[in-house]
């Protein structure tokens, strides 16, 4: 079986020299080759692909946050070569969705041996940029942002823009067209989910499921502090769904205008800003390794 390991050096800041040592030691031991690309920020995709070309993996690991398996996924597309996770980034929300252990040992075994595989829908938004988990336009989409230009990482950096993101938040308006039907909506965010959680855990869609075809429009309508917590707007709570605030419309084809530009992310990564989205899935676009006892 020949394997190909896709590494992001820097995601998560953490160092990952001993766990590539290990990685090493457990090809070793099964006797299999170890082919490896290290993610460099640019060029990635075509490096992959050519990556792929040359080594024609049977199976791609993805060890990184959720930034390196949508670059892995979107790379993947219909290339029928499944996919493992080691979630080793500081957003790892499609590995939490997905059962995947935190712990990257267990994580990589399961990546390794694991024989079940489901299947993965992504989102294509504007008809040219791919998503695989939860992207959104407002409030949430302003933090990645702030957070994203600061050179600090983890709950610190984070913690300190999420006041004042919250105080300056406007009140946007939506015009929805999803299946043909026409909402007007205002709100401080509207998220489109192919799950139901952000990689914090929290569950910002209790409908999602991520490979029926279908996605939802969760849009969050007012921003008081309890809102933005269940609304996973923060890393730092345990709180789960329990909001009346939030407004969820399940469909299979959308378009979103707003009155004026925001800014908008997918998957953690920033997009800029749009005053237009429309988006809709690729049905079973990929295959991801979970582990056996998964239900
Ligand atoms: N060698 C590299 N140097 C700098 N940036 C890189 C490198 N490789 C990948 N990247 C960038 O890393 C990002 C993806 O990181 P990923 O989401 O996997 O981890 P993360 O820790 O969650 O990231 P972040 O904290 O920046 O959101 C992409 O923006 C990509 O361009």
């Amino acid at each position: 079986m020949r394997v190909l390991f896709i590494i992001n050096p820097i995601a998560g800041d953490i160092p990952k020299d001993e766990f590539i040592r290990f990685i090493k030691s457990e090809m070793i031991e099964r006797e299999l080759p170890l082919y490896t690309l290290y993610t460099t920020g640019e060029d990635d995709e075509q490096r992959l692909l050519r990556k792929v070309q040359e080594v024609k993996p049977h199976r791609i690991i993805s060890v990184g946050g959720d930034g390196t398996l949508l670059l892995v996924c979107q790379t993947l597309l219909h290339k029928a070569i499944p996919i493992g996770i080691v979630p080793l980034g500081s957003a790892n929300g499609m590995a939490e969705e997905l059962g995947i252990p935190k712990n990257p040992i267990e994580a990589l075994s399961v990546a390794l041996d694991s024989l079940k595989k489901v299947p993965l829908d992504l989102i294509l938004f504007n008809s040219h940029l791919y998503g695989m988990h939860i992207a959104d336009v407002g409030m949430n989409a302003k933090l990645v942002e702030a957070y994203d230009k600061d050179p600090g990482r983890g709950l610190m950096t984070y913690a300190k823009y999420l006041l004042p993101v919250l105080e300056n938040a406007p009140l946007l308006h939506f015009e929805i067209l999803a299946d043909g039907i026409e909402y007007h909506r205002q709100g401080y965010m509207l998220a489109i989910a192919n799950a139901q959680k952000y990689g914090t855990g929290v569950i910002i869609n209790p409908k999602g499921k991520f490979s029926d075809g279908k996605f939802e429009l969760c849009i969050l309508k007012d921003k008081s502090i309890n809102t933005i917590m269940s609304a996973g707007l923060t890393i730092f709570s345990p709180e789960l769904f329990r909001n009346e605030s939030m407004e969820v419309i399940s469909c299979e084809k959308a378009s979103i205008k707003l009155k004026e530009k925001y800014m908008f992310q997918i998957d953690g990564e920033v997009i800029g800003e749009v005053d237009h989205i429309t988006a809709e899935p690729v049905h079973n676009a990929i295959e991801v390794f979970v582990p056996h006892l998964r239900s």
